[in-house]
């Protein structure tokens, strides 16, 4: 039987027709945070979800990343997949190459499932932190996850809130492969970006140079809007100083992303074209573009690719 889903009251769906961006992206541009859901008749979201989101499958991704100039991407196992990574699975393997994935795995994953995902195009498991979104998992569970991936070489996106990030800074540190931060870490955005609670943020990119940062989603962490509609070309501007701040110091260790379809999101959808107009507001030069958008996506993702 086909499972049928109803929506979560009140969500939102991606954004039907966007613009295409004044801003081209560089040729071989890597949008690294995106997601598929479902579609769910196909792809049954997971019975432990917080959420039941609209439908946004691998064909919708793959033609939203060619009308917005980009030539990848990396799909995120979104939560409300849980640990069934087949319909990310199943879009990184119709994408010819042109998508890795990062999974969400439980500390009881066999070796032939790990194996699968590697050579589907995995290259990297998500923690997540953000109690909205997932039930707390024992660190041991993660340490377990951590032992089981470290032959694989990849890494650890991890998804924290601001205020959480002083308890969770020992045991990220101790986690002895790389780390993703998504979405810069939530910054409290109407706080001041040279104040304690970005600097804290700074300081911990800063523990070791194999910590990256996603400069992404102004959509979710402004505060001021205005939403990324009606060709507006000034959205989000109280994120653009924290974001510049990141891309400025840290050039190699950044990543950008659409996070297309936008799960969450209650007062509006943006247009993903006007969000890829926002890039240039926080790296300001040709070259830190490059670096954000193909050079250390690339490094990360495609490390093999000439
Ligand atoms: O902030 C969010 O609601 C959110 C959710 C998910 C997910 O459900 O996986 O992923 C994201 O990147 C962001």
């Amino acid at each position: 039987m086909t499972a049928i889903f109803e929506k979560t009251p009140g969500w939102l769906d991606w954004y039907a027709g966007p613009s295409r961006p004044q801003f081209r992206p560089p040729e071989g541009a890597v949008d690294a945070h995106c997601h598929v859901f479902g579609p769910g008749a196909e792809f049954p979201f997971a019975p432990e979800r917080k959420y039941t989101p609209c439908d946004a499958s691998k064909d919708q991704l793959f033609e939203l990343r060619d009308h917005l100039g980009f030539a990848r991407n990396v799909v995120v196992q979104a939560t409300c997949h849980g640990a069934d990574n087949s319909a990310m699975v199943d879009a990184l393997r119709a994408s010819g190459g042109l998508a890795r994935g990062v999974a969400t795995v439980r500390p009881g994953v066999s070796d032939a499932e790990l194996a699968e995902l590697h050579e589907a195009g995995v290259r990297g498991v998500r923690f997540n932190f953000v109690k909205r979104l997932v039930d707390t998992v024992p660190q041991q569970d993660l340490w377990d996850v951590v032992e089981r991936i470290t032959p694989y070489g990849w890494h650890v996106v991890i998804y924290f809130e601001a205020a959480d990030l002083a308890d969770l800074r020992d045991f990220f540190l101790s986690i002895p492969v790389p780390l993703v931060i998504d979405h810069m870490g939530r910054p409290d955005v109407t706080k001041d970006p040279h104040g304690p609670e970005f600097g804290a943020f700074l300081d911990f990119m800063r523990a070791r140079p194999d910590i990256w940062c996603k400069v992404t989603c102004p959509e979710r962490l402004s505060v001021s809007g205005p939403p990324a509609l009606d060709e507006e070309q000034r959205a989000y501007l109280d994120v653009v100083p924290f974001a510049r701040r990141v891309v400025e110091e840290f050039p190699d260790r950044v990543l950008w992303g659409t996070d297309w379809p936008h799960p969450n999101l209650t007062d509006h959808m943006p247009d993903d074209g006007l969000l890829v107009d926002f890039i240039p507001h926080i790296a300001p030069t040709p070259k830190l573009r490059h670096k954000l958008l193909v050079d250390n996506p690339m490094r990360l993702y495609w490390p093999d690719a000439d």
